[in-house]
């Protein structure tokens, strides 16, 4: 591509995208300064003229309109700056919250399962929020404080030396108390907000356990965490207010010590030592006060940038621990932000393994494709759990039903996840039609794959939301009722009042376990995938449902690859290959007689699932 990239953080990263916003921002900061001077030196005309001159109000005429559309064009300016800041903050604020939501999509599974999800949350919304400040109050204030109190200095020792020294010595002092002020700040406010992520984290815990907890008495105690953690984020908050309320303290004092000092200088001048004119001590004092000012709003600004500075490093933090979204690429060309957009685009795609972006293809070959497995190894960080499929390559041919068995804790479910592409694999490989897995475009992939796990995730809508998601693209309302009726939902429906359009998921109807698998055997049958993974239920249905759900699977697994972790005798004996599991080693494979025949723990399973022992 020729563009030279280098890593940065999401700062810069952000900041790059900004620079013709902050090159504006320079320009009228510029133009504040000239309006600021200009103001202050009209308005000493006029009262030079008209209170020691003694010159009458029309004589003063041009000097007063000039005084008022320089005002006015500082007010201007004011609201420019203002706009430019809080547009640059949306902007920012978008990225952030894009960038955060798309590393989550991104993510493996176990990335984006880890964690508290009340703790992201609360960084996506709060901190993100929080660093708002950064761009609309503490860039501005900072370009302000580059350009403008240089501007009035020049003008003050133009004017009068001795009250420009006097600004040169006492102006320091402001700078370096923010910078001392700012550098414990910081420390403080990643505090706050590691502290806020887990009492959010732990506030949505408690809401969603709430049943359990209630349950096992032990609500008491939870209540007890939250006012703990709460508390803590108190103190957090509290201890950067308080630097915050010293820090204005002591800015104050600094300002109207070092403006009375001028002040007293120019009193002796003009009065005692009849050293000056009026015009140029009372200019003076007009611009002492706006240059104080504005160095102690940059000081207060900056206390707020160094908050915000925490925030974004938060929202990095998570960015990080979000695969493909840890690298920040800037480009130093000025493209437009279009072109910007695909160049991030671009960017996320390339963070993924070397090598992988180059090879990905969206052709899967001919479906429903055979797949193949060969000495796949996993293992999960926080548990340990190790899995083998041992170095033999095992063949699954096209439309072939394969049943994974084993007793529970062995590794069905994760190795159906690898199969899927759910999960990726530490090492080994996994061919689907010979191409590898991990070389397939995912989206491509996952748009022939149909999933119906345990405890399909029914999301706050109406039922038709819900098993329009299984279509990806446009359907009409017969196509939704006859997916519906397919999977047995027909008689459901019926009895609900508002039928398709009766509000589900979270804050809806509840709806029981077999429901809802077979609401997920609905959204299966709008997309008619060429590889089903079924995670067969360990608990009893009811004979009628079982019925059901047996039925419509059959109907659906139909000229499909099916793998499925099983637990009834009957699926396994329909099964064309069996994979058996034990202790995350796949053991065997094999049809129910050849392993019958030759795996002993294979025949005592049967044996036990035979007398209803084990499911
Ligand atoms: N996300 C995870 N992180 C860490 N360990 C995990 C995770 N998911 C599962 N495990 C562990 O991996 C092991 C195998 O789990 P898995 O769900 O694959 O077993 P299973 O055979 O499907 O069990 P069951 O029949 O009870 O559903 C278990 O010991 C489990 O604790």
């Amino acid at each position: 591509m020729g563009v030279k990239r280098r890593k940065a953080g999401l700062l810069s990263m952000l900041m790059s995208r900004q620079r013709k916003s902050l090159v504006l921002l320079a320009v009228i900061s510029l133009a504040l300064g000239a309006a600021i001077t200009g103001q202050a030196a009209l308005l000493a005309k006029a009262v030079q003229r008209i209170f020691v001159e003694g010159a009458s109000l029309s004589s003063v005429t041009t000097v007063v309109l000039g005084l008022l559309s320089v005002m006015a064009s500082r007010s201007l300016l004011v609201y420019g700056n203002g706009m430019i800041g809080l547009n640059m903050a949306a902007a920012a604020k978008t990225e952030m919250r894009s960038r955060l939501l798309r590393g989550l999509t991104r993510s493996s599974m176990p990335v984006s399962l880890g964690g508290q999800t009340g703790g992201k949350v609360s960084v996506a919304l709060d901190a993100v929020d929080e660093a708002e400040h950064y761009f609309s109050q503490y860039l501005p204030r900072m370009m302000e404080a580059s350009v403008i109190p240089l501007l009035v200095l020049g003008v003050v020792f133009y004017q009068h030396m001795n009250s420009g020294l006097i600004m040169l010595v006492t102006a320091p002092f402001i700078p370096l108390f923010m910078i001392l002020v700012g550098l414990s700040t910081r420390k403080k406010s990643e505090e706050k907000f590691d502290q806020l992520a887990a009492f959010s984290g732990t506030f949505l815990d408690s809401l969603q356990g709430l049943v359990t907890l209630k349950l096992f008495g032990r609500s008491r105690q939870q209540e007890k965490e939250i006012e703990r953690s709460s508390l803590a984020y108190r103190d957090a908050t509290m201890g950067i207010l308080r630097i915050a309320f010293i820090n204005t303290f002591a800015l104050e004092s600094i300002v109207m010590l070092s403006i009375g000092i001028v002040a007293l200088e120019l009193a002796l001048q003009l009065v005692v030592f009849k050293t000056l004119s009026f015009y140029t001590a009372f200019l003076i004092l007009l611009l002492v006060p706006e240059f104080y000012n504005l160095l102690k709003n940059t000081g207060t600004a900056f206390h707020g940038g160094r908050t915000s500075m925490g925030a974004i490093r938060t929202v990095e933090e998570l960015l990080e621990n979000t695969a493909g979204a840890g690298t920040f690429s800037i480009t130093p060309s000025d493209q437009d932000s279009s072109e910007r957009r695909s160049e991030d685009q671009d960017t996320v795609d390339k963070s993924r393994p070397k090598g992988e972006y180059e090879s990905k293809t969206s052709d899967l070959g001919p479906l429903p494709p055979s797949m193949e497995l060969e000495n796949l190894r996993f293992r999960y960080e926080q548990s340990g759990f190790e899995l083998h499929t041992g170095t033999a390559g095992i063949k699954i041919k096209p439309g072939q039903h394969v049943a994974i068995v084993g007793a529970s804790g062995s590794g069905k479910t994760t190795l159906l996840h690898l199969l899927s592409g759910l999960l990726k694999p530490d090492s080994g490989t996994i061919t689907v039609n010979g191409r590898e897995l991990g070389e397939l475009d995912e989206a491509a992939w996952f748009r022939h794959v149909g999933y119906i796990t345990q405890h399909p995730y029914i999301f706050a809508g109406t039922f038709a939301d819900n098993i329009v998601i299984g279509a990806g693209h446009y359907v009409s309302k017969e196509d939704i009722i006859k997916a519906a009726e397919a999977a047995g939902l027909g008689g459901l429906t019926e009895e609900l009042e508002q039928s398709y359009d009766t509000v589900v998921g979270e804050g809806g109807r509840g709806l029981s376990g077999g429901e809802k698998q077979r609401l997920a055997l609905a959204r299966a049958f709008l997309k008619r995938p060429a590889v089903l993974l079924f995670d067969e239920p360990t608990v009893g249905l009811d004979l009628h449902t079982e019925r059901i759900l047996q039925r419509s699977i059959t109907e659906l697994s139909r000229g499909v690859t099916m793998i499925t972790v099983a637990h009834r005798l009957y699926t396994i004996r329909q099964a064309d290959i069996i994979f058996f599991m034990e202790k995350g080693v796949l053991v065997d494979t094999g049809t129910h007689e050849e392993l019958l025949d030759r795996l002993p723990q294979y025949a005592e399973m049967v044996d036990v699932q035979r007398k209803g022992g084990w499911s």
